[in-house]
Formats: C-alpha cells, sequence, structure tokens
C-alpha cells in the first residue's frame, strides 16, 4: 500500500476564553447529543450553549481558559506515526476533533491533499457510543462525501479490552495503588472506583452499547492487577442536563465512600487523555467533595496518554482495519456487543460502515 492515512477522532476543547460558547455550540447542535430537527436542535443548541457557557468558563478557568486535549492527541498522533513505521510506503496521521479544531471538514481536505489510497478511521474513545465514536464517523462520513474524498475508508469501531489498552491502565492504576499503600497506615484498604463520562439513561436504553463496553474495561483492568481482594466499582459522571443519566454517579459513591472513611483511588476508564473532565472534575471537584465527605486518601490515576502499550495497542488495530474491508473493525475483528446492543455499528449488514446509516432517532437530550 502506497499511502495510509490514519485519523484519530476525538471530542475537542476550547482554545481559548472565546471558543467556549462555540465550541458548546457545536457539541449541542450535534444530532447524535441532541436528535429533534434541525431547525429545533439550533435554537435548542443556542439556549443551552448560552445558559451552559458560564459553568464551562469556570471550569475552563481552571486550565487557564484552555483544553490540553489537542496538544495530548498530537503526541499521540506523534507516537503513533512512529509506530506504524514500515505499515504503507507513506502513514500520515491526522486529527479530527468533533467540537473545535481541527474540525472534521478541515481534516477531510488534509487527507485529500495527502493523496491517501485507505483511510482508517480510529476514534481515541475505547468504548463505543453513538454521542461519540458514532458521531465523528458519520460526520467524517458525511463530509468525505461532500468534499469528494474517494479513497477507501474503514473505522475502527472500539477496543474497550485491546490488550494493550488494558495493560497499560492497569501498571498505572498499580502504580498509584502501590503509592497509596506505603502511606496507608492503619487505614481500611482503599476502594477503586472505575470513573467514565455518563450517558442519559435512554441512549442506553436505545441500545447503545457505551455501558457495557465500559463494564468490560473495568473488569479486564482489574482482572489484568490481578489483586483477588480488590474491592473495585465502576462509576459514572460528567452530568449534564435534566434528563436521567446512568448511574451509579461518582459523586455519591465519593461520599459513601468518606461515610465509610475509606480510601479511594478513581480512575477515568473512558477517557485516554488528560481535559477538563479529568483535571478539573476528578481532580478538583471531586477532590473537594472528598475531603469534605471525609475521604481519608484520594487518589487519581493518570490516562494513558503516549503509554508505549496502549499507542502499540492502537497501531496493531490500525494494521488490522487497513488490511481488512470496510466494515467496523473491533480489537478482535468483529463485533463484540450482546444482541441487546442494537446500536452496536457491528452488523452483518452491507451498510454497517459509518454511524450516518443509523437515523439519530435518540435524542441524548
Ligand atoms: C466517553 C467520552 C464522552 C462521552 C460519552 C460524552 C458524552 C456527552 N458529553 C456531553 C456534554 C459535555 N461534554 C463536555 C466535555 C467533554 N466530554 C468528553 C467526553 C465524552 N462526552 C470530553 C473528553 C470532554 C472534555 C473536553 C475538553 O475539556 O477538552 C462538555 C463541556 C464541559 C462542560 O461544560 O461540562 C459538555 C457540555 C453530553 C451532553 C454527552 C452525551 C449525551
Ligand atoms: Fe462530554
Ligand atoms: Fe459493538
Amino acid at each position: 500500500m502506497k499511502k495510509l492515512a490514519v485519523v484519530l477522532f476525538n471530542l475537542g476543547g476550547p482554545d481559548s476564553p472565546e471558543a467556549i460558547r462555540p465550541f458548546l455550540f457545536n457539541l449541542f447542535n450535534d444530532p447524535a447529543i441532541i436528535g429533534a430537527p434541525k431547525p429545533v436542535r439550533w435554537a435548542l443548541a443556542q439556549v443551552i450553549s448560552r445558559r451552559r457557557a458560564p459553568v464551562a468558563r469556570e471550569i475552563y478557568a481552571n486550565l487557564d481558559g484552555r483544553s490540553p486535549l489537542l496538544p495530548h492527541t498530537q503526541d499521540q498522533a506523534t507516537a503513533l506515526q512512529a509506530a506504524l513505521k514500515g505499515a504503507a510506503d507513506e502513514v500520515g496521521v491526522f486529527i479530527a476533533m468533533r467540537y473545535w479544531h481541527p474540525l472534521t471538514a478541515e481534516t477531510v481536505k488534509r487527507v485529500k491533499d495527502f493523496g491517501a489510497e485507505k483511510v482508517v478511521l480510529l476514534p481515541l474513545y475505547p468504548q463505543y457510543s453513538s454521542t461519540t465514536s458514532g458521531s465523528s464517523i458519520g460526520e467524517w462520513t458525511r463530509e468525505a462525501a461532500r468534499q469528494g474524498l474517494t479513497a477507501d475508508t474503514v473505522s475502527v469501531c472500539c477496543y474497550p479490552t485491546d490488550p494493550g489498552f488494558v495493560r497499560a491502565q492497569a501498571a498505572l492504576l498499580a502504580e498509584t495503588l502501590d503509592a497509596l499503600e506505603a502511606e496507608r497506615g492503619d487505614l481500611p484498604p482503599p476502594r477503586v472506583l472505575f470513573s467514565a463520562h455518563g450517558l442519559p439513561k435512554k441512549v442506553i436504553e436505545a441500545g447503545d452499547p457505551y455501558q457495557w463496553q465500559v463494564e468490560q474495561t473495568s473488569a479486564a483492568v482489574a482482572a489484568h492487577l490481578n489483586r483477588p481482594d480488590l474491592d473495585w466499582k465502576v462509576t459514572y459522571q460528567s452530568r449534564v442536563g435534566p434528563l436521567e443519566w446512568i448511574g451509579p454517579a461518582t459523586d455519591d459513591e465519593i461520599q459513601a465512600a468518606g461515610a465509610e472513611k475509606r480510601p479511594l483511588v478513581v480512575v477515568p476508564i473512558a477517557f485516554v487523555s488528560e481535559h477538563s473532565e479529568t483535571l478539573v472534575e476528578l481532580d478538583i471537584e471531586y477532590g473537594e467533595l472528598a475531603e469534605q465527605s471525609g475521604v481519608p486518601l484520594y487518589r487519581r490515576v493518570s490516562t494513558v496518554l503516549s503509554a508505549p502499550p496502549f499507542i502499540e495497542g492502537l497501531a496493531g488495530l490500525v494494521r488490522q482495519a487497513a488490511a481488512s474491508g470496510d466494515t467496523p473493525v473491533s480489537e478482535k475483528g468483529g463485533r463484540l456487543c450482546p444482541g441487546t446492543c442494537g446500536r452496536c455499528p457491528n452488523r452483518t449488514s452491507a451498510h454497517a460502515h459509518g454511524e450516518a446509516a443509523v437515523a439519530p432517532a435518540q435524542a441524548a437530550l
């Protein structure tokens, strides 16, 4: 193969205080997030982004007004480029963010100019959700058609238990647990909370595989640690809006641990880099909550970032996808999800490629 383009997908984050409101508008104007008809969605996105902006400004003020997501993703792209040496005559690793620059339209143009023969879409979300990976794949499919990018394209749908990802996250957790053990003294053993970004309940009820895959990742990391008495639980953070979201909520579990005077170790299990949800919500907001609730020790495990086993795992997924047809590829090749996950993109249908074929029947909000 002559030219292989790999496109890393992530959410994107504001790069200045002025970018916060348009970033939020883009997020709430996504049909995968709000499934109302276009004009209604546009109006709702205006209202919600205006209302959310002051809260988000406070969040990002802790990060000097900007998200570090893009620089982390650039580091991951550089590491992946090196790990893909020899996968094609020329490999280009690109970044397409869903809600802030570099946006999908910009990256489709870059990939077109690169002259790719094959395009592998690689979400930096290990667990598939219609609101994240599905949304990015759908946007890419629409934009590629609009700009006439005709190269063979295949997506990696998900890799919730990819051995490289699991090994990298388990090693970081082991490091934190060992450090905590050294200072625990007479305190009870810690509880590990695998904390994932939540979703509205109705998205899961519509067959979104995300929660099932988050549980698979958590169980795989716990199993890899091989500490038989480990006390662990999956929890969900970052609730926004008036709908009921999946639980248990991370903040409720922090308060429960406080009542038990139990040390806590929190693992961000659905993120592979640092941003507002880890550096502000988990470290600052939940750190303060833990202190107020009486949690005697509170530690947060790092995300995998560019840890070599994680990057090697991604490179393996890309090689596998590059050698396959056009149906979405998982860490095991085909479909991982149980039959109840009707929104799993691994279907036998010829239309399986790309979430664009899936009607956004389910409004997330
Ligand atoms: C697994 C990853 C994510 C899922 C699932 C997800 C769903 C989801 N998110 C919102 C609303 C917001 N998310 C915000 C920030 C944000 N979300 C993710 C990841 C997932 N979101 C990340 C990585 C980030 C951080 C971006 C950064 O700082 O770089 C925000 C903005 C911050 C805030 O105001 O709290 C909003 C809003 C919804 C509604 C949703 C599913 C329906
Ligand atoms: Fe989010
Ligand atoms: Fe699936």
